[in-house]
């Protein structure tokens, strides 16, 4: 006989129970801290058209993506990132838009990447974008909020490292590294792996000077005291001026009294392509990967027909929701449902009391009493 269908696919779950209420309380608490900041929400289809997420947009690689076709012929994907449909949204509806806009958002977000790797392909994401603000301010409101938001989901312990992409542009234009090398080396210094990346420079034949400098990077983290040092050793205005704006941040975040949070590594970088300045991502005791994700990216509207900066923020809320659970955070969770059992004759005096019930904000389930029999209670 075959076995009946409850089996969900590798990598996708059901929440239900506690669990959800737990979830659907995080994103409450979150959504809160994003209002409060004045982002608007907004919502965008789950699945778009391919262009939206193509490789020159810069976003996640097209073999990671779920593709299909509508009737029409046109390829589609499942969204694997918010940010290239905010980017789109903003380009269709704000066009002659030049005050700055805020958007937030809320859903999931599908990647097709192997099983071995056990990462769930389905992910809750929530976020935050700021377009048409080019300032340091902006960078600045966008990681504050970014904290308040894991504070607001009574996360404690975490911290939020920043790293600035032109540091790293700056050193390989200074060097002179084709664009294929400078992508391999990102990956290679971005997964810390300092021997492939040595390797691989040897092979281009990248002098020691210039290998030094380009290796150099990885050292670079710590406080903001250590950025004086990274500025020190390159000599080309991009990279400086990088560190400096990374300066200029850390007063804008003092005066948001987040510091104790934060702290710098010049040798992040990301998978995603867009990102034109400030990057960032926050972990968490308990969790591998980074439970917050954001930059800055200017150049992704003009994509999609609007010239304007913008810098956002994501938090996977499921990451997030591992990090409480290691942590031992409790959630205050909504009080039970409360229980009404009627017998036949009584539904209507039972109803009556529900509803009075409900109307004070109780919760309230009515249940016949031919159910609570057979469970024998
Ligand atoms: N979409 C990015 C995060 C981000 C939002 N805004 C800017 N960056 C990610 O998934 O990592």
């Amino acid at each position: 006989m075959n076995k009946k269908p409850v089996h969900t696919p590798e990598g996708v779950r059901d929440i239900y129970g506690k669990e959800y209420a737990v979830k659907l309380a995080i994103e409450e608490h979150i959504h809160g801290q994003l209002n409060s900041y004045g982002y608007e929400d907004i919502q965008t289809p789950t699945f778009e058209f391919f262009d939206v997420f193509s490789k020159d947009i810069g976003t996640t690689p097209s073999r990671e993506l779920y593709k299909f076709f509508d009737k029409e012929g046109n390829t589609l994907v499942l969204r694997p990132d918010f940010t290239p449909s905010m980017a789109r949204c903003a380009a269709k509806y704000y066009m002659d838009e030049d005050v700055p806009i805020r958007f937030c958002y809320l859903g999931n977000t599908f990647t097709n990447t192997s099983n071995l790797q056990g990462k769930l392909k389905e992910v809750t994401q929530m976020g935050a974008e700021l377009m048409g603000d080019d300032s340091v301010e902006a960078d600045g409101e966008i990681i504050a909020l970014a904290v308040s938001s894991l504070l607001a989901a009574g996360l404690q312990e975490f911290q939020l490292s920043i790293g600035e992409i032109e540091y790293f542009k700056g050193i390989c234009e200074e060097v002179g590294l084709d664009e294929d090398t400078e992508l391999s080396l990102r990956d290679y210094i971005s997964g810390k792996n300092i021997f492939g990346a040595e390797a691989l420079l040897l092979e281009k034949g990248i002098d020691e000077k210039h290998r030094e400098m380009l290796l150099k990077t990885t050292d670079f983290f710590g406080s903001a005291e250590m950025l004086k040092e990274a500025a020190a050793i390159v000599d080309n205005d991009r990279s400086r001026s990088a560190v400096e704006r990374l300066f200029a941040l850390y007063q804008v975040l003092c005066e948001y009294g987040v510091e104790k949070y934060i702290s710098f590594d010049l040798g992040m970088l990301s998978k995603y392509n867009y990102y034109t300045g400030v990057i960032f991502k926050a972990y968490a005791y308990g969790v591998g990967d980074a439970i917050l994700k954001g930059g800055r990216y200017d150049n992704l509207l003009s994509r999609f027909g609007k010239e304007a900066p913008a810098v956002g923020f994501m938090v996977v809320i499921d990451d997030l929701m591992q990090a409480l659970f290691h942590q031992n955070i409790q959630l205050p969770e909504k009080e039970s449902v409360r229980t009404i059992i009627y017998a036949k004759d009584s539904f209507r005096a039972a109803l009556r009391e529900a509803k009075k019930l409900r109307q004070e904000g109780i919760r309230v389930a009515l249940v016949p009493e031919k159910n609570m029999q057979e469970r024998g209670e």
